[in-house]
């Protein structure tokens, strides 16, 4: 378990803090992902628990050991039983897979047995067990990557920090490692806290996903949790894209809060309960635009572009004086209509808003 409690670090001549009293609890065996904007404060944050920054106040706890507290505990990092992955691999070319790995093993001066199983566990698990004499120059990069994986695990850390380790891939395999990293680390029970500005990586990856800004967490949650109830406006912008417009809160019905908005009365998931009067910003997600045949069960949305991208076809329109986008799969009745006859009307009926504090 590692627990965060109201960390703030401030770096010299800064004018603000890079993180700004943040708290964060990491169950054993949970991977956690941070997710921002370059500069919201997530790589000084996994510096910080391994130890490579020291804060201004706050604590840190790792299986209950206080390795940093602003009244004066410090551990320092090569003592905090902690593993790490970073972007650029750090990987020797020189000198053989295994010795790679074996690395972390050797400085530590564990017994030369210990040093051979350990790096023969560690190179099979990530599926490199018949790499171990090859030269690591010769490897590709998703091979160097999980060398890099590899020699973390070796030394059988309780806590493993990662930090953007798949950004120098390329967009396939990227994807291909995000399903075995989670694999890797799931089948192992490993805790890790995962950093990455790729929301695709952080949803595939974590069990917790932690939305950062400006050094602090704007909401933590299992991802769908956060995609589909964000709780702030930053937290609804952040994930993908949507229509904005206002509204005001009529009511509860079941577990959707009623909004009245330009665009007619909107059944919003919300992270919260709002009273009946409160002001709102909706948000409507291009994938929650049905377009209906009924002109009585939706919204008259007057199109002013239409354009086939592949997969889907998208358009864009005004309805009530709202700009909306959305989005049909492609060779669907009501895709093939948009792109042969591109109609000026549209009738669409809104499955899910989204409501946050205006
Ligand atoms: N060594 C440093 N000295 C001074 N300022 C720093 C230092 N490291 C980071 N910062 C500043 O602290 C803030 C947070 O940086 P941090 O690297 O933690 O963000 P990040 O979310 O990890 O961004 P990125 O994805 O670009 O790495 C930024 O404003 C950054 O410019």
């Amino acid at each position: 378990m590692l627990e965060i409690k109201n960390l703030r670090l401030t770096y010299a001549g800064a004018d603000a803090p890079a993180i700004d009293n943040l708290s964060l609890s990491v169950p054993d065996g949970t991977i956690v992902t941070l997710l921002g904007e370059s500069g919201c404060g997530k790589t000084s944050t996994l510096r910080s628990v391994a130890g490579l920054e020291t804060p201004d106040s706050g604590e840190i706890f790792i299986g209950g050991q206080a390795v940093f507290s602003g009244a004066g505990a410090v551990v320092p990092p090569y003592r905090r039983q902690i593993g790490m992955v970073f972007q650029s691999y750090a990987i020797w070319p020189h000198k053989t897979v295994f010795e790679n790995v074996a690395y972390g093993l050797r400085s530590a001066k564990e017994p030369r047995t210990v040093v051979v199983e350990r790096t023969t566990w560690a190179l099979s698990t990530v599926g490199l067990g018949d790499f171990a004499q090859r030269s690591a120059a010769l490897l590709s990069g998703g091979q160097q990557q999980r060398v890099a994986l590899a020699r973390a695990l070796a030394t059988r850390p309780r806590l493993l920090l990662l930090d953007e380790p798949l950004s120098n891939l390329d967009a396939k395999l990227r994807e291909q490692m995000r399903f075995e990293l989670r694999r890797i680390l799931k089948d192992l029970g490993i805790t890790a806290i995962y950093v990455t500005h790729d929301q695709e990586d952080a949803f595939v990856l974590s069990d917790m996903t932690a939305l950062m800004n400006r050094g602090r967490i704007e909401q933590l949650g299992a991802p769908n949790d956060i995609y589909q109830r964000p709780a702030t406006r930053f937290v609804a912008e952040f994930l993908g894209q949507s229509c904005r417009t206002e509204g005001v809160v009529r009511g509860l019905v079941g577990d959707r809060q009623m909004v009245d908005t330009p665009l007619g009365s909107l059944a919003c998931l919300s992270a919260r309960t709002f009273a009946a009067g409160d002001k709102v910003i909706v948000y409507v997600r291009p994938e929650e635009l049905q377009p209906v045949e009924e002109a009585s069960e939706g919204q008259a949305v007057s199109l002013e572009r239409i354009s086939l991208l592949g997969g889907v076809v998208d358009w864009e329109g005004l309805a009530g004086g709202v700009r909306l986008r959305g989005t049909v799969p492609t060779g669907t009745q009501i895709a093939n209509h948009l792109v042969s006859n591109r109609p000026e009307k549209l009738t669409v009926s809104i499955r899910n808003a989204r409501c946050v504090p205006a």
